[in-house]
């Protein structure tokens, strides 16, 4: 990879609050146009490591290069942050008193009117805000809070946004409307992303690239794929979607594999495991079929059609390679 790409850089970041160490030997690399996910469990450190690459807080060893000059330390400066690098806090920090267009336009207030204006209006219709926009930003809600702090971060034309959950208040039909309004804003402005997320849903239909955070430690890093198909432990595949144990026969070795790798065949010759329906779920797209066995061991896999029911004897295959020893 050619070193320019690089946009923003931490290398062997390291935070301790009082005794407890938070963030440990932390290696990453932002490329120019890159959607960085940082998936980790709560406490796991990921708001501190986006602070720190903010600009908002020092960490106690290593550094942060922005286009290959090292940032100055935040501390004793009057204004923390970085012009170029903007943070979205989960407290969203608005004017409280001013409207939600007030608020956009301040981000664009050393341009002239007729650009601000229409600027303006193009992000409240993007993220879906026009409905609200004389409406003091204290008087919203927490989802259009989170939407006016993003609109309002993107009039800035930041190259780097940084985002802190960004679809934690939002419901299914506004977090549609925030996440192709920064998918828009992505296209045109070939702007780079990190953003942390507990969602292992989110960060792998975002990420061009996810990095799992484990207490404070980068454990993984891959393109969603890979950290889906091949994680390099139970842990991340545990965090990354829904997996079934299985041991051998002698019940030594353990085995893990996902439910869709699972399927039900009419030759019970071809089975690897049987077992009765114990239950079934409806998750909107697939049903989730939970079974269980003689050995009290239990399964689940996934079809797209109602076609089984509870008690129901079922055999079911499943290919070795598909299967991930821990
Ligand atoms: N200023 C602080 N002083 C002391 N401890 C802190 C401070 N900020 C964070 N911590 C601790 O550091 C750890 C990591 O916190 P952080 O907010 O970075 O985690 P997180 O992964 O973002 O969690 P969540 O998903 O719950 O927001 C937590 O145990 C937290 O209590």
């Amino acid at each position: 990879m050619k070193k320019d790409t690089i946009t923003l850089r931490a290398q062997s970041l390291t935070k301790s609050f009082g005794a407890k160490p938070v963030l440990s030997d932390i290696d990453l690399q932002l490329n120019a146009g890159e959607w960085l996910g940082i998936l980790g469990e709560s406490g796991s450190g990921k708001s501190t490591l986006l602070r720190i690459l903010g600009r908002f807080q020092d960490a106690d060893q290593g550094q942060v290069v922005f286009k290959e000059q090292e940032l100055k330390p935040v501390s004793g400066e009057l204004i923390p942050g970085h012009e170029s690098i903007k943070l979205i806090h989960q407290e969203f920090e608005l004017f409280p008193n001013q409207t939600v267009e007030e608020n956009i336009a301040y981000s664009l207030r050393f341009y002239d009117a007729g650009y601000r204006k229409e600027k303006v209006n193009e992000l409240l219709s993007v993220t879906g805000l026009e409905y609200v926009k004389n409406q003091k930003a204290k008087l919203l809600s927490g989802g259009e809070k989170q939407r006016t702090a993003i609109a309002k971060a993107l009039a800035e034309q930041p190259d780097v946004l940084l985002l802190d959950e960004p679809f934690a208040h939002l419901d299914n039909h506004n977090r549609r409307v925030l996440a192709s309004a920064i998918e828009t804003m992505r296209r045109q402005q070939k702007m780079s992303c990190v953003f942390v997320t507990h969602e292992a849903a989110d960060a792998l239909a975002w990420s061009d690239r996810i990095a799992v955070l484990r207490e404070g430690k980068i454990i993984q890093i891959g393109t969603p794929q890979e950290v889906y198909n091949q994680p390099i432990d139970s842990y991340v595949a545990e965090l990354t979607g829904d997996i079934n144990w299985l041991a051998d026969e002698a019940n030594i070795k353990q085995f893990y594999i996902r439910p869709e790798k699972i399927k039900p065949t009419k030759r019970p010759e071809k089975s690897r495991w049987q077992g009765k329906v114990e239950a079934i779920r409806f998750h909107g797209n697939h049903w989730e079929i939970r079974c269980i066995n003689s050995k009290k061991e239990k399964l689940s896999f996934y079809r797209n059609r109602m076609d089984m029911e509870v008690g129901q004897l079922v055999h079911l295959t499943y290919a070795s390679k598909d299967l991930k020893r821990i």
